[in-house]
This record gives C-alpha cells, sequence and structure tokens, in this order.
C-alpha cells in the first residue's frame, strides 16, 4: 500500500505539487492522467525517491522513505522516460548487471526469461545501442521488474510501442497485478488506461482534480471525466 500525505514539491520557485493525499492499495492499477506540466512525472519521482518532497509523508506497505530507504528501493521498480540501459551491453548484460545489483538468484535464467517476455530472444545479445526506440523501451521494462517489485512505477510506458509490444506490456502489468503487485501508470494513452487499469487518477496544477474507479474498461467514461476536469467541458 502507498500513503502519501499533504504532499508539496516545489523548485525554482514553482510549487508542482500542491498538497496531495492519496492512497494507493495492495495491488491497484492507477493510471495517473493530466495535462503537460500538471506535475505527473515529478510525483512518479517523489515515489521513485529520485527527489525529494518539500514537505508531506510517503509510506510504502508501512515503511516511511527517510528510515527504511534500501530496503524501498528493492520494493520499487520504476521505468522512467529514460531507459537506464547501457548502450554497448545487450539486453541479458543489462538486465544481469541489474539483477545484480538487487541480488537476485538465478539472474541469467530470469534474465533470458525476461527477453522472452517482451518478444526480443532473437536479439539477446545484440548490443542495445542498435536497438529501434520500441525494442529499448522492452528492454526497459524488463528492466524495471527485474527484481520481482511489489510496487511498479511506469512513466508513459506505452510510448514508442508497436501493436504487439503494447499487448505484451499490458500482460506483464496484468500478470504482476496478479501477483499482487501495486502498478501505478502515468500516461496520455486513454485507451491503455481503460484498458488495464482499475483506477484513474486525474492531476491538474499539482492538485488531484479527479480520482475514480472504472468498470469494463469503459473508455468513453475516462474521456469524459477528464474533459469535464481538465478541458472544463460538461
Ligand atoms: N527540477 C525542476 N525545476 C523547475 N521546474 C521543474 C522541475 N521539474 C519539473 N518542473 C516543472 O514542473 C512542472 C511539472 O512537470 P512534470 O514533468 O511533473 O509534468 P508532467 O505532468 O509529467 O508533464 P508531461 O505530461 O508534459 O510529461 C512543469 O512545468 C515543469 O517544467
Amino acid at each position: 500500500m502507498i500513503e502519501i500525505k499533504n504532499l508539496t514539491k516545489q523548485a525554482d520557485n514553482k510549487l508542482i505539487l500542491r498538497g496531495i493525499d492519496l492512497t494507493i492499495h495492495k495491488g491497484e492499477t492507477v493510471a495517473i492522467l493530466g495535462p503537460n506540466g500538471a506535475g505527473k512525472s515529478t510525483l512518479l519521482k517523489v515515489l521513485a525517491s529520485l527527489i525529494k518532497p518539500t514537505s508531506g509523508l510517503v509510506t510504502i506497505n508501512g515503511l516511511k522513505w527517510k528510515r527504511n530507504y534500501l530496503q524501498i528501493k528493492k520494493m520499487i521498480g520504476y521505468l522512467p522516460h529514460s531507459s537506464l540501459l547501457y548502450d554497448h551491453y545487450s539486453p541479458i548484460e543489462n538486465l544481469v548487471f541489474f539483477g545484480n545489483i538487487y541480488g537476485i538468484n538465478d539472474v541469467e535464467q530470469r534474465a533470458v526469461r525476461l527477453v522472452k517476455e517482451v518478444g526480443l530472444s532473437f536479439f539477446l545479445n545484440e548490443p542495445v545501442k542498435n536497438f529501434s526506440r520500441g525494442m529499448i523501451q522492452r528492454i526497459a521494462i524488463a528492466r524495471a521488474i527485474i527484481h520481482e517489485p511489489e510496487v511498479l512505477l511506469l512513466d508513459e510506458p506505452h510510448t514508442g510501442l508497436d501493436q504487439g509490444a503494447i499487448s505484451i506490456l499490458n500482460n506483464v502489468i496484468i500478470s504482476m497485478k496478479e501477483k499482487g503487485t501495486t502498478t501505478l501508470m502515468v500516461t496520455h494513452d486513454f485507451k491503455q488506461a481503460a484498458e488495464i487499469c482499475d483506477r484513474i487518477i486525474i492531476l491538474k496544477n499539482g492538485r488531484i482534480a479527479d480520482d475514480f474507479y472504472i468498470e469494463n474498461q469503459n473508455l468513453g467514461f475516462v474521456s469524459k471525466k477528464y474533459q469535464l476536469q481538465v478541458e472544463g467541458a460538461s
């Protein structure tokens, strides 16, 4: 479970997050929607502990960030805009490298399985620098889940993926949900949000403008709620 209380983030005199209160329950798959500059990536970065909040409290599974840094770090898988992969390493070398950081057992076996899961077995030993953007994104996703995190933070994960890779990613997220993983996904892709998420949060000007559950992958409902909050339509 993730608990966020009165979270604010200020940078260069700009208040990016303006008092976020949010509870995400274990196993939920949550999409964070909002216009450009709303503070979505900043919220994810705070949760991933890449940047410090200006004030407020974040606890993950009851643990506070400040006191349990390493323990929490192991619980989290984070997919940022950049892949974090090493260009000259192959997918397998990258995944083994990151897996070793987390002290994974049988890391090579797991790395091979993940590369297969994201559909790139054929390129197992090819340097990542030769890969297309979508291929890099697939391996970046595998990297984010190499340590089987309990919490998955994904920043625009569908960007650059073709239809096949979108299905692969969605299946990865769904199968992790079945194992109890909690996922927060920043996205501009309403269709994917409606398809795999059970809850939607709309962020606007650093505040939560709406927070609701969806049923039956109701894309129309998501679009209508978004228009109402962000575009001011009724
Ligand atoms: N380190 C920083 N210093 C100053 N301003 C920043 C910093 N980081 C982010 N911002 C500003 O905060 C606002 C929110 O940025 P953020 O990247 O969180 O938005 P976002 O909702 O993810 O946007 P997008 O949909 O365009 O990716 C933007 O106006 C951005 O320029």
